[in-house]
């Protein structure tokens, strides 16, 4: 099965459509306005508008009120939650859209624990730890940390870009992907010759992803 991928981070629809231009699965909205990369609901919402269907429209939050939630996923019309924070499984698994749980990965976490936990969700997203921000961080982390197994399918996500992102797939055999910082120009201004480059070293492991 090919590698899925998400680009994250998507203010502009011009982004949007470069992105599924290139072959993305999902594009990821920051509804969390602490970002630099927030965008408004009603803005998602003219976004979505464009995507073609089975094109995934995610809501990224980090510890978001379940009124929040509520409100924005249906007035920016998205198609799964993503919640960045320590939110509770329970929590989670309140809402009528599907969710997956990012986790930022350090050696004192067990991950295959979390995976237990958060038994609702549709996968985890395996992310960067970095002290003080949640997300989007343009950093790796250590892939080693990565248990063999676990109970959730996972995505990889944390400061893969263009030249690193063969190896990664290569490395760590993920059933998806996720990217921001590494394809942007500016925090939420997504470059279109960096997307295409990232879409490019994920297909140059095809052959590999079939086998
Ligand atoms: O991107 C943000 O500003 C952000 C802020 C708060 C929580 C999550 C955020 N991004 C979520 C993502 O899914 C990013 O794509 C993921 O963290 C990887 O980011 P990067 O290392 O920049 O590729």
């Amino acid at each position: 099965m090919r590698v899925r991928v998400k680009i994250c981070g998507i203010t502009r629809p011009e982004d949007a459509i470069a992105a599924v231009q290139c072959g993305a699965d999902a594009i990821g909205f920051i509804l969390w306005s602490q970002s630099e990369r927030y965008i408004a609901p009603a803005a998602v919402r003219r976004i979505v508008k464009l995507l073609p269907p089975f094109v995934h429209a995610v809501g990224v939050y980090v510890n978001p009120d379940k009124s929040w939630v509520e409100e924005s996923c249906s007035a920016a019309g998205l198609s799964l939650l993503q919640f960045h924070g320590d939110e509770s499984p329970e929590f989670c698994a309140q809402f009528c859209l599907p969710y997956i749980k990012a986790v930022r990965v350090r050696a004192e976490l067990d991950l295959v624990q979390y995976a237990r936990q958060h038994e609702h969700a549709q996968g985890l997203l395996l992310d960067t730890y970095t002290a003080g921000k949640p997300g989007g961080t343009g950093q790796v982390f250590d892939w080693k940390l990565i248990p063999a197994t676990m109970s959730l399918p996972w995505i990889l996500s944390g400061g893969l870009h263009p030249g690193n992102i063969a190896d990664a797939i290569k490395q760590t055999r993920p059933l998806a992907i996720d990217v921001s910082s590494g394809v942007e120009s500016a925090k939420g201004i997504k470059d279109v010759t960096k997307i295409s480059a990232f879409m490019q070293g994920v297909k140059s492991c095809e052959d590999l992803q079939s086998s």
